[in-house]
Formats: C-alpha cells, sequence, structure tokens
C-alpha cells in the first residue's frame, strides 16, 4: 500500500517499509534525544572551537604549540574548552580553579586515564604506574613509590643527590659542549640510585641510554592525540606493516628491556646495590609482609618511574641553562646570593636551601617559565558530570592544560619574560608551582619531592660553579619539543668554571661522591 504524505508544497509517496523504517528511525532519534536530555540534564557541552568536517575540532590538541594555543581560548570560551571528533570528546581545563574542582575535589570521577591503544596496549604499557586505571593495582604501586618517595624518606638521598650534582659540574668542567648527554645522566643516576641502588658503572650508562630510546617513542604515546589509534581504536588491528605499528613494535622492545634489565641487575647484584636505602634492594631483602606479587608489582612501579622521573628533571635542568644564558643579571643575582650566604669555600647542599630564597624563586621560575609537563598527563572522567553549567558526559578525555596556569594574564610580570621576583613580591606572589606542576589530586606526582630536590641542587650546583653565557657565534636557538614532556631542542651556549677555586672544590666533592 502506498501513502501520500504532504510536504510543504510537494507530495510524497511511500510504500509500507518505507514509512516503518521512517517512523523507527523517527522513535530512535527521539528516544535517544529523551536519554541524553535525561543524562545531560537538559545542559549543553561545554563550549569549544568549530570543527572541520568528519574530524570536528579533536585535531587541535595535537598543532604546534598546542598548550600555548589551547589557552588562548580561555578568553573566548572560558575555562573548560571541548574538543570533538571522530566519536571522541577531550576536555581542556584552562584554569587552576577548574582543574582543583574537578580533579582534586571530584577526585572519584576524574582519577583514571584515557585508554591508550598505542602507549597502553600497543607498547604494552597498560600495567605501568602513569597508565593505570584507578584503583586496587594503582594503589598498591601508588604504596611502593611511596616507601621511597615520601616527604620525609627522600631526605635520607641528600647526600647522593648532592654527589651527582657535583659530579655533573665535574664533567661540564672536562666536557661544557656536552651538556645534554651530561645532564640527562645524572638527572638517570638519582632515579637509578633511588629505585635500584645502582653505583656509577657500564650497566648504569647502558640504563640510561635506553631510557633516553624509550623517551623517544614513549613521550609521543602518553600524548592524548598523537596517534590516530587512540582515537579510532580499530585500527590497533590495522597490519605490522603499517608506520605506527613498527613504532609501537620498536617501543615494546625497548620497554620491556628497559624495565626488565636494571631489576635483574639488582636481583643478581644485591649486594653491590645497597649504599641507599633503595626501593627494590630493600623489598627484595625484606619483602613487606602486607604486599602480595611483590616481583610483578615492584616491576611495573620501578618501570613507570624510572621513565617518568628521569626525563622530567632533565627537562627542567635544560630550561634552567637556557634560561641563563638569556638573562644574565638573574644570574648574577642567584650568584651573589649564594656568595653571600654560602661562602666560596664549599658546594651549595641541600640543607642550604630555605636560606636561599631568590635561588628558590629561580627554580619556580624556571618550572613556570617552561613545565616540562605543559598538559600534565591527560584523565578520563569515570561517570557524567556537571560543572558550571555544563555537561562533561563519562569518558571524556580530560587535559589540565598547566601552560593556561604558568602563562596566565598578569599586568605587573610579563608572563613571557623570566623574572624569579614574581614569587618574592609580598603584596601578590606567583603560585607555587608545587600546586600545579606536579598535576593534581589523587594521581598528583609521587616523585614532587625527590624531582624538586634534584632540580634544586643541580640548579644551585650550576650557578655556584659556572657562568653561563650565549654562544659567541651563533644565534641561541629557542625552540622546544612538542611532546608530553617539553624541552628545550639542542641548542649551545657557554659554560664556564667560575673560578680555579671553584674547579678544586668542584672535583673534591665529586670524587667524595659514591653515586
Ligand atoms: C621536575 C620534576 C617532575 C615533574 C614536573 C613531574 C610532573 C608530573 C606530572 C604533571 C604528572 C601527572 C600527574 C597527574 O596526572 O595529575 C606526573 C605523574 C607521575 N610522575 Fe612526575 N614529575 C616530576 C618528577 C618525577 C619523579 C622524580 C618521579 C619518580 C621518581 C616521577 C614519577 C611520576 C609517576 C610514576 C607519575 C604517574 C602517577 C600516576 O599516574 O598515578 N615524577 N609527574
Amino acid at each position: 500500500m502506498m501513502h501520500i504524505i504532504p510536504f510543504f508544497a510537494s507530495t510524497i509517496v511511500l510504500s509500507d517499509l518505507q514509512l516503518g523504517s521512517i517512523i523507527l528511525l523517527s522513535i530512535f532519534l527521539i528516544l535517544k534525544r529523551y536519554r541524553h536530555t535525561k543524562v545531560s540534564r537538559g545542559l549543553p557541552y561545554p563550549p569549544g572551537p568549530p570543527g572541520k568536517p568528519f574530524v570536528g575540532s579533536i585535531s587541535e590538541i595535537a598543532q604546534y604549540e598546542a598548550p600555548r594555543a589551547l589557552a588562548r581560548y580561555r578568553e573566548q570560551y572560558g575555562d573548560l574548552v571541548m574538543l570533538q571528533g571522530l566519536g571522541n570528546k577531550i576536555l581542556v581545563l584552562n584554569s587552576l580553579q577548574a582543574i582543583n574542582d574537578l580533579l582534586d575535589q571530584r577526585g572519584s570521577i576524574y582519577s583514571c586515564r584515557p585508554n591508550s591503544v598505542f602507549g597502553g596496549e600497543l607498547m604494552g604499557m597498560k600495567d605501568g604506574t602513569l597508565y593505570l586505571q584507578h584503583g586496587e593495582e594503582w594503589h598498591a604501586h601508588r604504596k611502593l613509590a611511596h616507601t621511597v618517595l615520601g616527604p620525609a624518606y627522600v631526605k635520607q638521598f641528600f647526600e647522593m643527590q648532592e654527589g651527582i650534582a657535583a659530579t655533573l659540574a665535574k664533567s661540564l668542567i672536562e666536557n661544557p659542549v656536552e651538556f645534554f648527554p651530561l645532564v640527562r645522566m645524572s638527572a638517570g643516576r638519582i632515579i637509578l640510585g633511588v629505585l635500584y641502588g645502582i653505583p656509577p658503572s657500564a650497566a648504569q650508562t647502558e640504563y640510561i641510554l635506553l631510557g633516553e630510546r624509550l623517551m623517544e617513542v614513549a613521550a609521543k604515546a602518553t600524548a592524548a592525540g598523537k596517534y590516530l589509534c587512540d582515537l579510532l581504536p580499530f585500527l590497533k588491528y590495522a597490519p605490522a606493516c603499517v608506520p605506527f605499528q613498527r613504532e609501537a613494535q620498536i617501543g615494546r622492545d625497548l620497554f620491556f628491556d628497559f624495565m626488565t634489565k636494571p631489576f635483574h641487575y639488582v636481583k643478581h647484584n644485591i649486594t653491590a646495590c645497597s649504599t641507599y636505602p633503595s626501593l627494590v634492594p630493600t623489598m627484595l631483602s625484606s619483602p613487606p609482609e602486607d604486599v602480595s606479587d611483590l616481583e610483578k608489582r615492584l616491576l611495573w612501579t620501578t618501570g613507570a618511574l624510572f621513565a617518568a622521573g628521569a626525563e622530567t628533571t632533565y627537562a627542567t635542568v635544560l630550561s634552567f641553562i637556557l634560561a641563563m644564558a638569556l638573562n644574565p643579571e638573574v644570574q648574577k643575582k642567584a650568584q651573589a646570593e649564594i656568595e653571600k650566604v654560602i661562602g666560596s669555600r664549599r658546594l651549595p647542599a641541600m640543607h642550604d636551601r630555605q636560606g636561599l630564597p631568590y635561588v628558590e624563586a629561580v627554580v619556580k621560575e624556571t618550572m613556570r617559565w617552561q613545565p616540562s609537563a605543559p598538559l600534565s598527563v591527560p584523565r578520563r572522567s569515570d561517570a557524567h558530570d556537571y560543572y558550571q553549567g555544563y555537561f562533561i558526559p563519562k569518558d571524556t578525555v580530560i587535559v589540565p592544560n598547566i601552560w593556561a596556569i604558568a602563562y596566565a594574564p598578569n599586568a605587573k610580570y610579563n608572563p613571557e619574560a623570566f623574572i624569579p621576583e614574581r614569587f618574592l613580591d609580598p603584596e601578590q606572589p606567583a603560585v607555587d608551582p608545587k600546586l600545579w606542576a606536579f598535576g593534581f589530586g589523587r594521581r598528583k606526582c609521587p616523585g614532587l619531592y625527590l624531582g624538586d630536590n634534584s632540580v634544586f641542587i643541580l640548579i644551585a650546583t650550576l650557578l655556584a660553579a659556572f657562568d653561563i653565557s650565549p654562544p659567541k657565534d651563533s644565534e641561541l636557538v629557542q625552540e622546544f619539543t612538542q611532546h608530553i614532556v617539553r624541552f628545550p631542542k639542542p641548542y649551545s651556549c657557554r659554560i664556564v668554571p667560575r673560578s680555579n677555586a671553584v674547579v678544586n672544590l668542584v672535583e673534591a666533592r665529586a670524587a667524595s661522591s659514591v653515586m
């Protein structure tokens, strides 16, 4: 039977089947709309930029200088900016208030990580602390990490960190041009010391270089939206010959070696690794009764701590050296403070920190000027939520934009400039980076105290020992990587010992360092 349907001025003739299909489709759309209105409580999604056909606005997360570009949207859309496309939603949080309200205050909803196809499944990192979903296993990892990274415990590593800082200074006196690999080596040594107690050796160097190669792949893998397979999960079934699958295979092999090699080294050389109360030797020699599956958990926890800890410290110190080459006045002021407070008969030590407010402000300003994780590490909402009159559906990827905090407009202190004084302003001091550069709520960085101490002692030692300035015959390059950990691209500068006396001090301190 045919049906005649008036449609504006004309008429349409439909069969039973066609009419039935239209009615069913309409019911489906109405129900869908009703369901959506019910769960969204009639609230809209947070606003965001208009998208391109098919891909929507989702690709904005992977654009060049994304943290800065996304922070600019704050003026237009406010604290919350929604990017959408290919069936995915990414919510960028552009203020400390919004980040704390959601990630901290509503930690039960926002403490999961996005399901990662590339890094988690294909590269095999899904059981590491950084990738684990919020839950029992993740809790066990954090508990293990806390045994050596708690604020009181990290004091046991002060002497080791001071020794490694002096060793860095000694290597820089001998070979200042190689400051990139030398800084990397120092950051890696501290973590290897804390986790495994591995002293300087060929094995130690091998693990740090392995870490460097892994990070080239892993840094991209952790960022939101860098790989299409994270947005279109069915692509994980693509054949092994496609480029991202080959990259994942390389990453998988590297990650396996990176995680297992130092662990097995310690298992077989436990007596050689006992200089400091480090995590793996302590746990293996006196296993805690309340931790089941200890070896497996240790392996995954230490792998994640090593990967997350070394790269961020390295990035921060490289940014500091660049900042000093660009800001000679700041450098002079910090050096004058060190001379006044400590004198020139010894190098700075961790216990000097309280008495060096300007150096402390330089540390904070380095973290602000070039935050090493400018988009933090993404989260995922584990339930529907409602905030500031907007609907945030379950499984939205949440990106806390640390850059937006670091570069919030400020009439008194230009955010683009390196001005440590902003942290010393008695009237309106800038917010301490410890409240935002290390993440938020339950997933806040477990290495905060260790990392912050490392950055301080490395920076203070470099200030005491060297004058850093731009290269004589070339431009000072100021470019940065675009991965989840942001650090300066290769640049050259001059790193010159401040006096013969300081060379002697450095050599003596480095000679007494066991790490
Ligand atoms: C300057 C130094 C460091 C910075 C700026 C930094 C920053 C961060 C940030 C932004 C996060 C994401 C937290 C979140 O999701 O809210 C994080 C997580 C993490 N960091 Fe750090 N970090 C530093 C040093 C370290 C060190 C030294 C270690 C290890 C010894 C470490 C281990 C980790 C781990 C394992 C996670 C994942 C935590 C989880 O998912 O539960 N970090 N870090």
